[in-house]
């Protein structure tokens, strides 16, 4: 570590940081412009380059210089991170209190170019760095962790963590290792660990959002997939397949298996007397109804138009029965918003018996229920 030469690592990290930068630039040109954050993440890795570029330059420019202006640039690329992060999250982006203190500590630094003490300046710098980091990881655990919880996130919390340690050993090292006079080219063991690893840090941050960025995209598609986009339940294809699925595990463990047929009432003449956009209101209004009148492991899924299938496992005929009756007074129960007309509904039960070979035995049975509930006068389970 001794023999690298602190001026080339420095320059190696801002070409891979403008690299990384640039790719995540490129990347979010085919990013669903729905997910937020992602310029300033490009931006991020493009100003540490920049900082990178401007500490190379040392010996080259004068000190104050060079100094301010790459740790401005530093904080600058730390900061468009941890923003960047709030937008991608979707949480009010905090810009004056981050901004405020990286001013404030730049402004210290300035007053320490009048006494001058590399140790003194060392601590501040690594202090503030640290808080930023901090914060950062703190965000993403907190907010990040709970709705981004697979490895990308985690790797950005690590690569944090990580560095956070690295700034705080950096700072406490400094008054073991260099002299007041020190530079930051001054060759010691500490030094060049400490500018390797920043430049790893940024190579990892930036792979970790570009990571979250795609399991994002990943998720939009998969809801898209199986989510109907006007009521939230199960499109008709995922309902199937969840159905199939639960009748396969009823053949095999002989664990219960209900399932009701739902058909809103008279939803044609909504349509006629208060147009398609009122006749949408009541179908996403009566799935939010519906779905907070069942259990955490039912399934509520779009039939078709104004048709829901409710999968019941682990569930026998009495309590499919008591589950419709819920499901059919939450539905009268249930407010609709002003100028959206309340609907009931009829409804069918059906569960799993003994020769039934598929699903569509069960639905077969559940839409002749169904029928009769219509013909016995609707608003009613059968
Ligand atoms: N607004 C809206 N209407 C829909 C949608 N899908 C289906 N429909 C309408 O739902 C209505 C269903 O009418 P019908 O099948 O006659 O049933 P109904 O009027 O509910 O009568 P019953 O089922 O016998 O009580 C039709 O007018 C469809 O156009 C949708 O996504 N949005």
């Amino acid at each position: 570590m001794q023999s690298l030469d602190p001026r080339s690592i420095t320059v190696m990290t801002a070409l891979m940081a403008a690299v990384m930068g640039a790719v995540l630039l490129g990347m979010r040109r085919n990013y669903p412009s729905g997910i937020q954050g992602l310029l300033l993440w490009a931006l991020a890795p493009m100003a540490c380059a920049a900082s990178a570029g401007v500490y190379a330059a040392h010996g080259l420019l004068p000190e104050i210089l060079i100094a301010q202006t790459g740790n401005a640039l530093l904080l600058t690329g730390c900061g468009l991170f941890y923003f960047g992060t709030q937008r991608f999250l979707e949480r009010p982006v905090t810009w004056r209190f981050w901004g405020g203190i990286a001013l404030l500590s730049l402004a210290l630094l300035t007053w320490f170019f009048i006494r001058p003490d590399y140790r003194v300046r060392m601590v501040l710098f690594t202090g503030t760095m640290t808080a930023c980091v901090l914060a950062h990881a703190r965000l993403l655990l907190w907010h990040g962790a709970r709705t981004e919880r697979g490895f990308a996130a985690w790797l950005c919390i690590a690569t944090l963590l990580l560095q956070a340690v690295v700034l705080v050993l950096r700072g406490a090292a400094t008054f073991w290792v260099d002299t007041a006079d020190a530079s930051r080219f001054t060759p010691t063991f500490v030094q060049n660990a400490y500018i390797a690893s920043y430049c790893f840090s940024v190579l990892l941050l930036s792979v970790g959002v570009l990571l979250m960025s795609s399991e994002r995209v990943r998720q939009e598609f998969e809801l898209l997939a199986t989510r109907d986009v006007l009521t939230g339940a199960l499109t008709r294809r995922a309902l199937l397949q969840a159905g199939g699925e639960e009748f396969d595990r009823w053949r095999r463990y002989e664990h219960p298996l209900s399932l009701l047929l739902l058909d809103l009432d008279h939803f044609k003449q909504v349509n006629d007397r208060h147009g398609h956009l009122v006749g949408d209101r009541v179908l996403a209004g009566s799935a939010a109804a519906i779905r907070a009148a069942l259990r955490g492991t039912d399934r509520l899924g779009r039939y078709g138009g104004e048709e829901f299938v409710i999968l019941l496992p682990s569930t026998g005929a009495d309590a499919a029965r008591a589950s419709a009756e819920r499901v059919r007074t939450a539905l009268l129960a249930h407010e609709p918003a002003p100028g959206v007309p309340p609907c009931s509904a009829s409804i069918g039960v059906a569960w799993a018996q003994p020769g039934d070979t598929s699903l569509d035995t069960l639905l077969a049975r559940a839409d002749v229920a169904l029928y009769r509930a219509k013909a016995n006068g609707r608003n009613r389970v059968e």
